[in-house]
Parts: structure tokens; C-alpha cells; sequence
């Protein structure tokens, strides 16, 4: 049978072209991969130490398999590109939020979705209710959180999102899960400031047409997509990328590597910061690279690869499980399930 939804979906991919929901052109150039130091990494605490808590962390809180980080450090599972599973990973930018809305630069303020926003979030849900997901990554802002907890409450699997809280020791201690079933039946929801997305410095709270009138279309546009240009007293997208990637790198690539399936909900900025080093896209491509809120992207990572698949049309739609052999099979499943 699940073969079956395995070539009806491989027949739907091949009759139709997966929309892609990012607009720049597709070009693979030999660009070095974004390179962070260590020492950057180190004095922002993105330590062995935060590793092996998030696996203490999940292991505890669902059936997440933790592979033993103290057998195995990150760097030499990464280095050595061990031959892992295939994983899912999905990217999702948060919904529509109360200053998005009103046309407000946002960038590190702490502001909730907007009607249309949880509409969008939970839209992006449906998008991905067929695709397993067993760990959650989001940034430290609650337009983000709520993107990713309205999401999964869509989710045909039905497990319960629950955000890890491992601030202090009697956080960690006063936040544990009892009872087997209970944590087979929970996702680990991560939060990372490295995920927030950019500072606006001077900007936040801005009008951004207002802004554009007073310093310039062109400007503006500079500060906004530019690589290497921050905004006044803000954070530049590279400045904004050393912390994003490497905490993907460091914190959520070993995950993928022992054969998690993740998604992150974030930000337009730092999530472009991530896709830039996904797909390899150079300062100049990157700045053409547009996210909308509330679009769940897919990728399939393998063999230490990342292979980008476009954004899922929909649970119905058959394409979506020609991605892989490994997800028409997870659908079939729930589809014999939930039947
Ligand atoms: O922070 C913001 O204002 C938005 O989330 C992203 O803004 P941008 O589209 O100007 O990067």
C-alpha cells in the first residue's frame, strides 16, 4: 500500500513542478560555506554542554532517540559526515504579526501574531500535517512560538509541542514530564535567542514607507536586504548570520545528523541568514531572497546534504509525498492509523 502512495506521488511530482516558494535564481556557485570561528561560537555559550542538555532534554520529553552526544561530539559527527538517515527539516517564518501588519519594523521586539497571523500559522500546519516532525526549534520571540504551536495543533499526529525550559537548574527540575506514554505523546520545543530575528537597532518601531520617504527607497532597501549594511545601531544580515548558523551548525545540524526530523520557526532575516548557507547562495543572491510569513519550506537532508523541495502544497496533495520513499511511507502510516 504504501508503495502504492510511494508512485502516486511520485507520478504527481513528475506531472507537476513543485512550486518553489523562494524567488532567486537557483545557482550552486563554489562559494565557501559561511565561516564561523570557533572562538565565536565559544563566547556565545553554543557549548558541547547546551548539546548534550537539549539530548538529556529530549530524550526525556518524547521518544526522540538521543544518540549519546558524550560517544559522539557534534564536530566529529559533522566532520566526519557520518551516513545518518534521511531527515525532514522545515523552515517556517512566523505568521503575520501586529506591527507586520502595520507596516512597523519589528526586527528583536517581542510582538504577537495578528488575526491573519495565527490564520497563516495554522494554515502552515495543515500544509505540513503529513511530515514528521520530532523536535522544534524557535527563536525566543512569542510571534515565533505561536507560529510553531499553532502549527502543530494541526498535525495529524497529534503529539503535544511543549516548550523545553532549561534557563535553571529548578526550571529544568520543575518542568519534568512523568509517565511514558505521556512523553512518547510530546515534542521538545526548543528556544534560542540565535534564532531571533535581526536587531533593527534604530529602525524598530519605525514606519517602514516613513522611512523610506526620510533616508531613501534605495537606502532603506540597503539596510533591509543588503549582506553587509546594518541598519543605524542595528545588526547587518552577516552580523545577524554568525549567530543564526552557527546555532544551526552547532545546535540543531547534529540533530538532523542522528536522523531527527526538525522544524524551526523563525524569522525573514534569520531564517535567510540559514538559507543562504543551506543553498549555498552568495552575498549578491542573497539579497534577492524574499520569505513570506507563514510558508513552511521543506528540505530533505541526507548523506550530510541538504536538498531543497520547495514549500508542501497541501495534506492532500500527493506531491508533497514524493519527496521520499521515507515520508510516503510515515503517511501511509497515518493514513492506516487515523483510517
Ligand atoms: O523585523 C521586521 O520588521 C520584519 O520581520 C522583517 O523586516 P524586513 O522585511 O524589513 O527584513
Amino acid at each position: 500500500m504504501a508503495a502504492g502512495v510511494y508512485n502516486q506521488a511520485i507520478g504527481a511530482f513528475q506531472s507537476h513542478s513543485l512550486v518553489n516558494n523562494f524567488n532567486h535564481q537557483q545557482k550552486f556557485n563554489n562559494i565557501g560555506r559561511l565561516v564561523v570561528t570557533k572562538d565565536f561560537i565559544s563566547s556565545n555559550c553554543l557549548s558541547r554542554k547546551n548539546f548534550s542538555v537539549i539530548q538529556c532534554i529530549a530524550s526525556q520529553t518524547s521518544e526522540v532517540d538521543t544518540a549519546s552526544s558524550s560517544s559522539r561530539s557534534k564536530t566529529s559527527a559533522r566532520d566526519t559526515h557520518t551516513k545518518s538517515n534521511e531527515a525532514a527539516l522545515i523552515l517556517v517564518r512566523h505568521g503575520e504579526s501586529l506591527w507586520n501588519e502595520k507596516n512597523l519594523f519589528t526586527g528583536c521586539v517581542d510582538v504577537p501574531l495578528s488575526k491573519k497571523g495565527i490564520d497563516e500559522a495554522i494554515e502552515a500546519g495543515k500544509r505540513i500535517s503529513s511530515i514528521p516532525v520530532d523536535l522544534i526549534f524557535t527563536s525566543a520571540l512569542i510571534r515565533a512560538q505561536m507560529t510553531a504551536m499553532l502549527a502543530m495543533t494541526q498535525h495529524r499526529r497529534r503529539k503535544v509541542p511543549i516548550i523545553v525550559h532549561n534557563e535553571s537548574e529548578q526550571a529544568r527540575e520543575w518542568s519534568q514530564i512523568f509517565g511514558e506514554d505521556t512523553r512518547k505523546h510530546s515534542i521538545p520545543v526548543i528556544t534560542a535567542w540565535q534564532l531571533n530575528e535581526r536587531m533593527y537597532g534604530g529602525l524598530q518601531g519605525l514606519n517602514k514607507l516613513q522611512t523610506a520617504e526620510r533616508y531613501g527607497k534605495e537606502k532603506v532597501h540597503e539596510w533591509r536586504r543588503s549582506y553587509s549594511i546594518p541598519p543605524p545601531n542595528g545588526e547587518s544580515l552577516e552580523m545577524c548570520a554568525e549567530r543564526a548558523v552557527a546555532y544551526f551548525r552547532d545546535q540543531i545540524e547534529p540533530q538532523l545528523l542522528s536522523g531527527k526530523n526538525i522544524m524551526i520557526s523563525a524569522h525573514g532575516n534569520s531564517l535567510r541568514s540559514i538559507i543562504m548557507y543551506l543553498d549555498k547562495l552568495t552575498s549578491q543572491e542573497v539579497i534577492s531572497l524574499e520569505l513570506s510569513t507563514g510558508i513552511p519550506m521543506l528540505y530533505i537532508f541526507k548523506e550530510g546534504r541538504f536538498i531543497r523541495r520547495g514549500s508542501p502544497i497541501g495534506p492532500t496533495e500527493a506531491g508533497v509525498y514524493a519527496y521520499t520513499r521515507r515520508l510516503a511511507l510515515y503517511r501511509q502510516r497515518l493514513d492506516d492509523v487515523l483510517q
